[in-house]
């Protein structure tokens, strides 16, 4: 097959890099925004005729969730007309395509594991943008596969990990809030999943389109950085806060721990607990790489 990864210098795209010569007999075609703006659609239909592209896997997005805010129109054209883009070309070109989304598409007010039917009811822009991108993906009628996941951090790109590391080093005392729990996703186990579902044969499609997957088990932010200086070693106290202490320019769920159960038993991918990945990323990230 050639895969197409889109937004591939991010941390979803990295680590597919990195992974993608583990799925021998593939041939994968990496572009970022100056290769592949995915909010032109007739530039993006006529890479996927030029490459005959059989596969794509939507790792660009726009990010930002506070300055989208104030930026809603970018983070539209993003999360939205350039999602649309490629569903629209996978279908032209005969193409499957693995969309990543998120657990900001959740209101938070749930008390158990959101499943992939619940309802969604974003509270910022950036899941807005998110949830209209999924709509827009599912109704192209592409082989496509939306793939919900959350707190995602890698050892590229920007992420709470290396924001914790580096303020935990500069400051020695951090406050991070203790009321918004749901769980961390390792960028690199992220890229595996998304790896084997794209390269898993005729019809993606054809148990399920949305599916969630992060790592195991549900924490606190606090939870999270107190393990990440922790683990890092660095000399640092943190104390919790409610993140009516930590104001931020959107708001954030208080609950987005997702149900993994559909995308292990149609898939057969196993999920790494989520400490034992933080080990396996700030062990990288503590030799540089
Ligand atoms: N980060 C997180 O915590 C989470 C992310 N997700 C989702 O996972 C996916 C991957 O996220 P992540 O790897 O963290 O994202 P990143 O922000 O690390 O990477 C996104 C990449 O897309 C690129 N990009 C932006 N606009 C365009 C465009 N018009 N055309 C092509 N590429 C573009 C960005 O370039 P540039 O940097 O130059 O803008 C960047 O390289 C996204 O769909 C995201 O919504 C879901 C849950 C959590
Ligand atoms: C850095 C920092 C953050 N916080 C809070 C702010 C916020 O409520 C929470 C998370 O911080 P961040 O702003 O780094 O994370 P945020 O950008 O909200 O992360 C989200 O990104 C998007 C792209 C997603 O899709 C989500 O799944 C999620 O990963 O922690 C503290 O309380 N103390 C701190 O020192």
């Amino acid at each position: 097959m050639n895969i197409l990864i889109t937004g591939s210098n991010g941390q979803l795209g990295s680590e597919i890099r990195t992974l993608s010569s583990q799925y021998g007999g593939h041939a994968f075609v990496y572009t970022d925004v100056a290769e592949l703006d995915i909010t032109d659609g007739l530039v993006v239909r006529q890479f996927c005729v030029d490459h005959q592209i059989h596969g794509i896997v939507n790792c660009a997005a726009y990010t930002a969730v506070d300055k989208a805010e104030t930026d809603e129109a970018m983070a539209r054209r993003i999360n939205v007309l350039g999602a649309e883009n490629l569903a629209k070309a996978a279908v032209e070109v005969g193409a499957a395509m693995v969309h990543i989304s998120t657990d900001y598409v959740f209101n938070g007010r749930a008390n158990v594991p959101m499943k992939e039917d619940d309802a969604i009811d974003p509270i910022g822009v950036y899941g807005q943008t998110k949830a209209e991108g999924e709509q827009a993906v599912l109704a192209s009628g592409a082989d496509a596969l939306v793939v919900r996941t959350s707190w995602l951090y890698s050892a590229f790109g920007s992420n709470f990990v290396k924001t914790i590391r580096k303020y935990g080093v500069e400051r020695g005392h951090l406050k991070v809030v203790f009321d918004q729990v749901g769980t961390p996703t390792y960028a690199r186990d992220l890229a595996k999943a998304c790896l084997d579902i794209i390269t898993s044969g005729e019809r993606i499609s054809a148990k399920g389109n949305v599916y969630h997957y992060s790592n195991e088990g549900a924490i606190s932010w606090f939870d999270f950085a107190h393990a990440i200086i922790e683990l890092s070693g660095i000399s640092c106290t943190i104390e919790p806060v409610g993140s009516d202490q930590f104001p931020t320019a959107a708001r954030r769920p208080n609950y987005s721990v997702m149900d993994k159960g559909k995308i292990k038993s149609d898939f057969g991918i196993a999920i790494p607990y989520w400490r034992e990945s933080l080990v396996a990323c700030i062990g990288r990230l503590s030799c540089g790489e």
